[in-house]
């Protein structure tokens, strides 16, 4: 893509995800750090980010959007994060997972089996990769699981299953926590014999439902920094469980096509 103002190229616009994301606010925080003052940062969903990315990305497009480690845009299409020399996306975190006070007592197998659960990015990876190529989720997650059988027998080795018993696990549709999420599901239900609903919410009331016990719980906590807010407010009324996945990255990312290389060129 020709040189010029990067900001006109794309009306000055970064494509970002759902309101409630921490990814968002780290955005925001970064588009005034750097002096972007006549930017917008448009609020939107992952889906209309994604669909907004594969649609400039056929054309050839310039197009910026606010992206995270693991996700398939990094294997399917030649992104770049966007240097961020002022450090305002922070260091790579982990993904949590967080229970419902209690749930140890009511449900010890669930319990057992989502405090064992850690997978890889590579692992998420693929299964979001199946997802963006067609597959339904619960497809996805079910392929992963007879590919992996290692790995998820380590997961629940020793782990009395629950025939019938029922258990909700909230997500938001990041297209990484629709991945994670259906994987548990499918290890809960096909393992351990629970009856699984899933609850999509956005991430305040994920929250907030496995604080009020509402939900059981959830593997889509972005922590120590993307989700520090939700933590300091609800930490305290929770059980987090740990890391489910390790090495994750959050930032501004761009297809390899434009010649743009941190969130300074964006500036000018
Ligand atoms: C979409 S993931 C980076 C999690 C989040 O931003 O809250």
């Amino acid at each position: 893509v020709a040189g010029g103002n990067v900001g006109e190229q794309v009306d000055h616009k970064i494509i970002g995800i759902d309101p409630g994301a921490g990814l968002m606010k780290a955005a925001e925080n970064a588009m005034k750090e750097y002096g972007l003052d006549d930017w917008e940062l448009v609020e939107g969903s992952s889906a209309a980010m994604t669909a907004a990315l594969t649609q400039a990305y056929k054309e050839k497009k310039p197009i910026i959007v606010t992206g995270w480690t693991p996700h398939w845009m990094f294997s399917k299409f030649e992104m770049k994060y966007l240097d961020d020399p002022k450090g305002v996306f922070g260091k790579d975190e982990q993904i949590h997972t967080i229970v419902r006070k209690g749930l140890k007592e009511d449900q010890p197998s669930a319990y057992a089996f989502l405090d064992k659960f850690e997978w890889k990015a590579s692992d998420m990876e693929k299964v979001m990769l199946d997802i963006a190529d067609g597959k339904k989720p619960e497809e996805a997650a079910a392929d992963w699981v007879k590919n992996n059988e290692d790995t998820v027998n380590k997961w629940v080795e020793g782990i009395q299953p629950a025939p019938g018993k029922k258990l909700t696990l909230a997500y938001v549709a990041w297209d990484s926590e629709i991945a994670s999420t259906n994987v548990v599901k499918t290890v809960l239900e096909q393992k351990l014999q629970y009856q699984v609903e899933l609850s999509q919410v956005e991430a305040g009331p994920m929250w907030i439902g496995v604080s009020n016990g509402d939900v059981d719980g959830m593997v889509a906590a972005w922590l120590p920094t993307t989700h520090a807010d939700y933590y300091k407010k609800l930490g305290s009324t929770v059980e987090d469980l740990g890391p489910n996945l390790d090495g994750t990255k959050l930032g501004l990312a761009v297809p390899t096509y434009m010649n743009i290389n941190s969130i300074e060129d964006l500036k000018k």
